[in-house]
């Protein structure tokens, strides 16, 4: 405060030279120019001092952590007509009444799948991903090579850039759009909270904003998640059960998600299904995953924490292999409803759905180490810890009714099958001469 006295002062000061009659010259003058002496000499020490704050304050204050701002202000080319040439033949519709789909996070694990499995059949897919770094970029690289050999093109943008998505509407009339693009992991949302709020929520918002006012509107499927159901302690997890008590920030803002999904339903008639994915797994993963990093460190013989409750309680979750995931995503898709507004007008109700896509069978997560010890055929170096307070719950258990019901959903995966392939894939990949362990 002590800095905006001098400040005000001077403001009060004539600043402008229209405000002085110009007989009055020569004494004027000198009085103006040690006004603006004195002027520029406070102006800039006040601009000194703030530049001083700004650096002494910014590495622990900022609300946008370094590495949030370093990935935002990443530029992305895209535009000209090469460009477009390639965004209309990736979403080019091969099969009778099939989608064109827009994929967000297509160079994620769960995105990458989607995106190959609706290319398969004949759907037209186009990609968007930021390649932000938070796990190895080279992998989502290497998935995006993938999709590229089966004619999938991933537009290099963040979803938070509504003058790119506008584009891609306008080149393309999508008429869905599979929004998996994230910032996902329950654990690191204490270490980078902004990173969460940005794609999860701002990101999630400016893509419904677009989607809202493009005409036709698409309908929207997209990935909420299991931690929703936070403290719950009501076991199977139905999707009426409560999820007012999120454990992590990423549950929170997933949650807020939800909230958000339904406001543009509401307001603009967006038909939108939320599906809450229980703990994916797979070839193609997440290496900030425990599955994949306690396989990459087996294999390096370290040792292997592995939590539990209080009292020796077992931690549990509701693994569901990708294979199964991805047929619940296309269910979702194929029983979407169109969205009902136009010119960013609601014309009547719209769908808003939100389902369980789980495994229903929980498995310790000793027994996993126990499967990989089995299929790496190494022994575990099991460290038993306690818990961390750091947003993980103890179990997690899917009731899946409603999503067998409607989406004809219905997972064929055990984890222990489910693992053999994800095995076979890590040993492939990293040591079949495309990279070294980690
Ligand atoms: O189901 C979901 O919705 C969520 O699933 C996973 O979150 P999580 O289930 O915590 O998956 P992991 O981080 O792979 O952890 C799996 C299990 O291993 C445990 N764990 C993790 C790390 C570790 O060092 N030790 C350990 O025992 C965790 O407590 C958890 O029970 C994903 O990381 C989230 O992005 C996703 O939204």
């Amino acid at each position: 405060m002590s800095q905006l006295k001098p400040m005000s002062h001077i403001d009060s000061a004539p600043s402008t030279p229209g405000k002085f009659k110009m007989e009055k010259a020569s004494y004027f003058n000198r009085v103006r120019w040690h006004t603006s002496l004195a002027k520029l000499a406070v102006w800039s020490f006040v601009f000194l001092g703030a530049i001083l704050i700004f650096f002494l304050r910014s590495p622990a204050s900022s609300p946008v952590p370094a590495d949030l701002s370093r990935r935002s202000l990443r530029t992305y080319n895209w535009g000209g007509p090469v460009w477009e040439k390639r965004v209309r033949a990736s979403a080019q519709i091969r099969s009778r009444n099939g989608f064109a789909v827009l994929v967000t996070g297509a160079a994620g694990f769960v995105g990458t799948h989607v995106s190959a499995a609706l290319k398969r059949r004949g759907d037209g897919v186009l990609g968007l991903d930021n390649f932000n770094d938070y796990y190895d970029p080279s992998l989502k690289r290497a998935r995006q090579g993938l999709l590229e050999r089966s004619g999938v093109y991933i537009v290099e943008g963040d979803i938070n850039d509504e003058a790119l998505l506008r584009k891609l509407f306008e080149v393309v009339p999508f008429t869905h759009v599979m929004h998996l693009a994230a910032q996902a992991g329950v654990r690191y949302a204490m270490e980078n909270p902004g990173s969460y709020v940005h794609s999860n929520i701002a990101g999630f918002v400016n893509l419904l904003e677009v989607c809202k006012s493009v005409n036709p509107q698409p309908a929207i499927v997209w990935a909420s998640s299991s931690s929703v159901y936070g403290l719950n302690t009501k076991v199977p997890f139905s999707e009426r059960d409560r999820t007012d008590q999120p454990a992590s920030l990423y549950a929170a803002t997933k949650k807020a998600g939800e909230e958000i999904a339904h406001t543009y339903n509401h307001i603009y008639g967006l038909s939108l299904t939320g599906l809450r994915f229980f703990t994916v797994y797979g070839p193609w993963g997440r290496p900030d995953m425990a599955y994949f990093f306690f396989t990459r460190d087996l294999l390096k013989g370290k040792s292997i924490p592995i939590f539990e409750a209080a009292n020796h309680g077992t931690v549990a979750r509701d693994f569901t292999y990708i294979d199964d995931i991805v047929r619940g995503c296309l269910g979702a898709l194929d029983t979407a409803e169109k969205s009902t507004g136009s010119g960013g007008k609601k014309r009547g109700p719209a769908q808003l759905r939100i389902f369980n896509l789980g495994n229903t069978s929980p498995v310790p997560v000793s027994d996993l180490v126990s499967i990989l010890e089995r299929l790496l055929k190494v022994k575990a170096k099991r460290n038993i810890m306690k818990l961390p307070r750091n947003g993980d719950v103890q179990f997690t258990h899917a009731n899946i009714s409603y999503a067998q019901m409607e989406l004809g959903y219905k997972p064929t995966t055990d984890l222990q099958s489910g693992l053999k392939k994800f095995v076979r894939w890590y040993l492939n990949y990293y040591s079949g001469g495309k990279k070294a362990v980690e």
